[in-house]
């Protein structure tokens, strides 16, 4: 299948500081993807590095096939919208879109329009007077009519109250589903990611903890409950994540390829927002063997 991202040892330094490190990454065409991790993780970088406003201090990455930001062609191929949904203070909303139907030439002005009856905008509204989730929604219809086929979105909810949110994630949805796009967004809200996403990014400490389709990544991370013992009595086929135990009982969030089942403990499957929160938890541990084979692959 196709990448629509690919990266090799892919290292971003700021001065001395490392902001992305050796990542390497593969994500399949077609797919909904959600960057998570915590702040400074280096999120934001790796989208700058993908619509090519930034460029890599060593490795690879490759965008539709292109290098981010190597030309009109490769930049019309890809939109974005930045973590702050920049907009011109003193245009209008239809001065907005007719300066993105000067600049992009396959500009959808009809979808614009309808993007703008749909979220309520005022055209004759200066966007400058607009609040954060209006410029948010307004930014979203300039990135959608330039029809591209991969959309980068930097937290692009964060300034939505819950019902645009809801409205923000639906109308994604509905275009994703139209026009097969691939989208790439990071978000801070897991649960939002939970009903979007089918492909999941985890960013710790400026390397790739976890990559992989949801479903797969939900299909292999257990909660297992336990007498109290030690992780290392556990099979070798498990990969301990987390590890809790109580004077009586152990607890452990653990990755795993194969079924199993022993009657001396509990097996439960554990919800993405808890995957996340587990990794994002182990960031002074080592990723886990399955999710280190995967980013290699
Ligand atoms: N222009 C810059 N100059 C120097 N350091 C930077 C710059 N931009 C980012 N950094 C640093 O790089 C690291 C990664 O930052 P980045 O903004 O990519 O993280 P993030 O995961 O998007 O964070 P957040 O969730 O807080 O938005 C941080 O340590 C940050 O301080």
């Amino acid at each position: 299948m196709t990448a629509v991202l690919e990266a090799r040892g892919l290292t971003k330094r700021y001065g001395r500081r490392t902001a992305l490190r050796e990542c390497t990454l593969s994500v399949p065409e077609g797919r909904v993807v959600g960057l998570v991790g915590p702040n400074g993780a280096g999120k934001s970088t790796l989208l700058q590095l993908a619509c090519g406003l930034l460029t890599p201090t060593s490795g690879t990455l490759s965008v539709l096939g292109g290098r981010p930001g190597s030309g009109p062609a490769q930049l019309a191929r890809v939109g974005f919208v930045a973590q702050d949904s920049p907009v011109y203070k003193g245009l209008t909303v239809a001065e907005h879109l007719r300066l993105g139907a000067k600049l992009n030439a396959g500009w959808d002005a009809a979808l614009a329009r309808a993007r703008i009856d749909a979220t309520g905008l005022d055209p004759a509204q200066r966007a400058g007077r607009l609040s954060g989730g209006q410029r948010a929604q307004l930014a979203l219809a300039l990135a959608l009519a330039k029809r591209p086929e991969l959309l980068i979105l930097d937290e692009p909810v964060a300034a939505l109250d819950p019902l645009a949110r809801r409205e923000f994630h639906q109308a994604l949805m509905a275009y994703v589903a139209e026009h097969g796009i691939s989208v790439l967004l990071s978000s801070h809200l897991v649960s939002d990611l939970e009903r979007t996403c089918d492909h999941l990014i985890t960013l710790v400490g400026s390397r790739v903890r976890l990559a992989g389709d949801v479903d797969e990544l939900l299909a292999t991370h257990f909660r297992l409950t336990t007498a109290r013992r030690d992780p290392g009595s556990l099979p070798g086929e498990l990969t301990v994540v987390q590890a809790q135990h109580t004077e009586r009982q152990s607890t452990f969030v653990v990755r795993s390829m194969i079924e199993l089942r022993d009657p001396a403990w509990r097996m439960e499957p554990i919800g993405l927002e808890d995957l996340v929160l587990v990794h994002m938890a182990a960031r002074d541990t080592a990723a886990p063997a399955a999710s280190r084979q995967e980013a290699r692959s």
